[in-house]
């Protein structure tokens, strides 16, 4: 049965083949029985998920994954359910397993016929055996076609493996994918199902081993993992009796041009929320009364020079410099004097902007590139970063140091020595309005402040920010989403 709890080790579509290869011929499972496994579980999930249907559309391309189709068709049929494969591949043209599959399914007299628009529309289920992992360029012509019919047509489609044009390795859609209700990948978690375009097309992912023998797996240093928050209760400080608010750090931030004011402040307040012991805010002058006014346990200061700036570097634990910062003399200025301090920093927005256009390279910060701001740090155009972005973070780190966070679908932490990059998978829709990320700034400022290693702080900060969208959705819908309703949540879990 396909395990619900999933995984947490990621793995590129080579890799989940090097496991294939090694439990076929290393350890002798023949590779008919992987793919009769990847048949049967995906047929048991079947019946799980939708007792009551009855004609099963099984769709399927020319490769191993459109073997699994084949026996996920003569499964139901044998089962008694009304199972039909439609294929865009002639069936003469299958090789290896794949064949042997289609030649059962033909005995066990599966209907078997060149796929056509019109024979779906019968179909209470489609399941979705096109491509796999051995997708290897643009889906277009008949493929096109046929995944935009099963896109089009009402009922849930069930995705053999992966989404049929989502690229395992990197999330992004090569010409058009499946959209699909469930994913049942097997033997290894590829990477592309959790970030870009993937969590928008997967669906629910289920996941099954076939049986492969669990001590082949440490043979592979997965490709990344996915960060779940289980170490979270361990790398946040003890709060001993005696404890006094300089025990927990102190967050400067540094932001909020003129008519920005806001920006900086959400980032404070986020910081406070996640435990900083003081919270300082340099802003415009403007500004600095009327925000401690609002919120009085903040510490605002209204900054206009760069000696005025020095006694609070001095004073913070940690920098986070960006929130509303602009990008004219007054937040080039901030951002000069900030970088000649010796403390930690996060960047984010228009410090990262700034950034882009004078790069340089710290090994104690952690920027917080959306693909927007990552393309302009990257030199490239966001489409180049999302087309593959393990690739992107990956650079982000080595090229500016430190620790880069990629936001977005299934954000990515990367500049952990061991290379190994963190994906995170909590966070919603709800969450792409305004302020969402000043709020992340504090709440990484908050963890760095509070003696966490950078590249914790960032997986971290990433995982709860994600969290406490999560439930202030779950409390009043995505919609309409402030970054503000964030901060009660996070609270509620950093306590946890
Ligand atoms: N290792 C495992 O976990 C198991 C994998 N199984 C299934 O096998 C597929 C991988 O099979 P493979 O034959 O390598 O690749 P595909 O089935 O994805 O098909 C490749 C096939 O399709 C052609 N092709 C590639 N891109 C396109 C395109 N854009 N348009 C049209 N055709 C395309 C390519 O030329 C090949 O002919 C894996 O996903 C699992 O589902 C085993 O069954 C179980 C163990
Ligand atoms: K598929």
């Amino acid at each position: 049965m396909p395990m619900r709890t999933l995984p947490v080790e990621l793995y590129r579509a080579a890799q989940v083949r090097e496991l294939d290869r090694i439990a076929i011929e290393e350890r002798g499972i023949p590779g008919h029985t992987l793919m009769n496994q990847a048949g049967a579980a995906a047929f048991q999930l079947l019946r799980q998920r939708w007792p009551k249907a009855w004609r099963i559309e099984v769709v399927c391309g020319g490769g191993n994954n459109g073997g699994d189709g084949y026996v996920v068709a003569r499964l139901a049929r044998q089962a008694g359910l009304d199972a039909r494969i439609m294929t865009l591949a002639d069936p003469e043209s299958l090789h290896g397993d794949a064949l042997s599959a289609a030649q059962e399914a033909r005995a066990a007299e599966v209907p078997i016929t060149a796929f056509n628009v019109a024979d779906l529309t019968e179909a209470d289920l489609l399941v979705d055996a096109i491509l796999g992992t051995g997708l290897e360029r643009e889906v277009s012509g008949a493929w096109r076609e046929a995944i935009a019919a099963m896109n089009a047509h009402p009922t849930a489609v069930l995705a053999l493996d992966i989404p049929s044009g989502l690229h395992a390795d990197t999330g992004a859609v090569l010409g058009a994918t499946i959209q699909a209700e469930v994913t049942l990948t097997f033997i290894g978690l590829k990477q592309g199902l959790f970030t870009g375009q993937g969590p928008a097309c997967c669906g629910e992912i289920h996941f099954t081993s076939l049986g492969v023998p669990p001590d082949i797996y440490p043979a592979l240093h997965p490709a990344s993992w996915r960060y779940v928050g289980d170490d979270l209760p361990t790398l946040l400080p003890h709060r001993s009796r005696s404890a006094h608010k300089g025990h927990f750090g102190h967050v400067l931030v540094i932001g909020g041009d003129l008519g920005m004011a806001g920006a900086a402040r959400m980032s404070a307040e986020a910081a406070a929320r996640c435990g900083a012991g003081l919270v300082s805010v340099a802003t415009r002058s403007v500004h600095a009364g009327l925000q401690a006014a609002v919120r009085p346990e903040l510490m605002f200061h209204g900054i206009e020079t760069p000696d005025q700036l020095a006694p609070l570097l001095n004073r913070a634990t940690v920098i986070a410099i960006g929130p509303g910062l602009g990008r004219g003399d007054w937040g080039r200025t901030m951002l000069h004097v900030a970088l000649a301090s010796d403390k930690p920093l996060v960047l984010d927005a228009d410090a990262l902007n700034l950034l882009a256009a004078g790069p340089s390279y710290r090994d104690d910060w952690i920027l917080t590139p959306h693909p927007g701001e990552a393309a302009r740090l990257l030199k490239m155009t966001p489409a180049q970063v999302e087309a593959d972005r393990f690739i992107a973070v990956e650079d982000l780190a080595l090229r500016f140091g430190g620790v880069a966070v990629l936001k977005g679908a299934g954000s990515l932490i990367a500049g952990k020595a061991d290379g190994l990059v963190a994906l995170c998978t909590t966070g919603n829709p709800g969450m792409a309005s305004g302020g969402m990320g000043d709020v992340l700034t504090g709440v990484i400022a908050a963890l760095v402040a509070q003696g966490l290693p950078l590249f914790a702080a960032a997986k971290a900060g990433v995982y709860l920010h994600g969290r406490a969208g999560d439930r202030a959705a779950q409390a009043g819908g995505e919609r309409g989403l402030l970054a503000t309703d964030l901060l009660p949540f996070l609270r509620q879990l950093i306590n946890a």
